[in-house]
């Protein structure tokens, strides 16, 4: 179901949270919102699923106004919100009963089973919710959030302060979702590696303004620099010798670096004597360089000093 934003403006008193960004997240798309921190990532999430309205400009989810028709856009998207507070006496079937029940939805045992199964939470459905860890709490409200089997699914930092084996699970989950459905998923982050290994489009906020916007491995390719990794067969300060010139040269504790530019990357392999590597490896520059570079290009342009990221590599 094709997401269309369209100059969305909102503001709180004198803060500009969103500042007019227009993009389209296409139909079945796995779509990462990345920013820094108070970028507007959060604000635009609830105005996508119409908690609150914009001052100005259009949200429409599969051709629906979010305004106009918030009711029957809320029945096409589910929100996992950043912190989702569930009662702590309810055990976590009860919280999904009730969650049904309020939606109105039929079969609701089997699609609690269902989505107790998805998230791998069905051993432990019929505990109070006190008792759940972090990413078990994060499990329930994804588990509440799919239990509708909606077209939209809208997560706001999935996986924040999850513990590396949390992570990992949710990836699986939205990964399978992906695989397995047909439904549009957006959820912001500020871990690249995630948006990366999750999303196929991305786009970048910042200051409430839209960065950039596109497919996650053309992003990536844009990159203007690779870096060529070298293992030196038996004689490391000769190949050390011969990269010299072809750009940036780092020596790890077993290989040799050297960033350079896309198109020189044939012509160093090329001149380097072949005795002298046992290995090497081109490496893309990944989707750091692209966030870093819609970040510094627009912050160039708006003659500002360039902006610190807290976005974790
Ligand atoms: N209810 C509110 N009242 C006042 N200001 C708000 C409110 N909600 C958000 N803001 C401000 O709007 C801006 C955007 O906030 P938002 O939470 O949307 O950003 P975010 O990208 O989700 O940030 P984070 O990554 O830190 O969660 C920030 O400057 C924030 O302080």
């Amino acid at each position: 179901m094709k997401i269309t934003i369209t100059d969305v403006r909102k503001r709180y008193g004198d803060v500009v949270a969103l500042d007019g960004p227009s993009f389209e997240i296409p139909s079945g798309s796995t779509f990462g919102v990345l920013g820094t921190n108070g970028a507007g990532k959060t604000t635009l999430f609830e105005l996508l699923v119409g908690h609150h309205e914009p001052d100005a400009g259009r949200i429409e989810v599969g051709g629906l106004d979010v305004e106009r028709a918030g009711h029957r856009v809320r029945e096409r998207v589910a929100f996992l919100p950043e912190h989702a507070g569930f009662p702590s006496s309810m055990t976590g079937r009860e919280v999904l009963s009730v969650h049904a029940r309020i939606r109105g939805l039929a079969d609701r045992e089997a699609r609690i089973d269902d989505a107790l199964e998805t998230v791998g939470l069905a051993d432990a459905a019929d505990r109070a919710v006190e008792g759940y860890s972090n990413g078990m709490e994060r499990r329930l409200g994804l588990a509440s959030a799919l239990l509708a089997e909606p077209p939209v699914l809208v997560l706001d930092e999935p996986t924040a302060g999850l513990d590396p084996r949390g992570v990992a699970t949710f990836h699986e989950i939205v990964e399978r979702i992906d695989r397995e459905t047909d439904a549009t998923v957006v959820l912001s982050s500020h871990v690249l590696s995630e948006v990366e290994r999750l999303c196929d489009t991305v786009a970048v906020l910042e200051d409430g303004e839209l960065r950039t916007v596109g497919d996650v491995d053309e992003l990536r390719a844009a990159g203007e620099t690779v870096t060529v990794v070298l293992q030196s067969a038996d004689d490391p300060a000769r190949l050390l010798d011969a990269v010299q010139g072809w750009g940036e040269v780092v020596e790890t504790t077993n290989a040799i670096e050297v960033t350079c530019e896309r198109d020189a990357a044939f012509d160093l392999l090329s001149a380097i004597d072949s005795e002298t590597i046992d290995r090497f490896e081109v490496r893309e520059p990944g989707l750091e360089a692209a966030f870093r570079k819609a970040l510094a290009t627009e912050t160039a342009a708006g003659d500002e000093p360039a902006a610190e990221t807290e976005v974790d590599a």
